[in-house]
């Protein structure tokens, strides 16, 4: 997961790619007003809620963002499942969004050999997608993997900040 470090100023780039719009800033604005005077109003001093700046909540917004999946609850044989890969469902199927800490760790590949899946409720699981070597990393795909070399560059480096470093990206495919 994406804890630690200290915040970089394309913060709020990473939080909402493309999408951010004047509205969502001014929303997350209030909901920061709204954050720091719940605090304000409680017996905490203003030393110990110094760290409470907008930088400081952007930055958790964006990590939030990047480690958060998006639950798709599917009941259901185990084998249909398959055929639910992260972002290929569509959005109405979502039934919230979480941060666990566990399968916030798995990489990225856009060759997974893993996939997170919820059955019936909102803990999640990991499938293997096919046989596993001992000592191979377990790698989830954040996006749609059926999607053109570029166009999975591009929403990998603006809607999650890195470039892919996985075998089929670094053979171009
Ligand atoms: C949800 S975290 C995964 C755990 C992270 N590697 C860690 O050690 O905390 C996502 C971050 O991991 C890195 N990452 C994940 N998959 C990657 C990949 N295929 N290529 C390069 N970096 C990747 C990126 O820095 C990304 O922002």
């Amino acid at each position: 997961m994406v804890i630690s470090g200290v915040s970089k100023s394309d913060s709020l780039d990473i939080l909402q790619p493309a999408n951010l719009t004047s509205d969502m800033i001014l929303e997350m604005e209030e909901e920061f007003a709204l954050l720091r005077n719940a605090f304000s109003k409680t017996s905490i001093t203003d030393e110990h809620i110094a760290f409470l700046t907008k930088q400081w909540y952007i930055s958790v917004l964006a990590r939030i963002r990047i480690n958060a999946f998006r639950i798709e609850l599917v009941g259901g044989l185990y084998e249909d499942l398959l055929s639910s890969l992260v972002a290929s469902v569509e959005a109405e199927a979502a039934v919230g969004n979480a941060v666990y800490i566990l399968p916030s760790l798995y990489n990225h590949d856009c060759d997974p050999n893993a996939h997170i899946i919820w059955i019936d409720n909102a803990d999640a699981k990991i499938k293997a997608l096919r046989d596993i070597d001992e000592g191979e990393e377990l790698r989830i795909c954040y996006i749609d993997a059926s999607m053109d070399h570029n166009a999975r560059q591009e929403i990998l480096l603006q809607g999650f900040g890195f470039q892919c470093n996985c075998s089929r990206c670094l053979h171009g495919d």
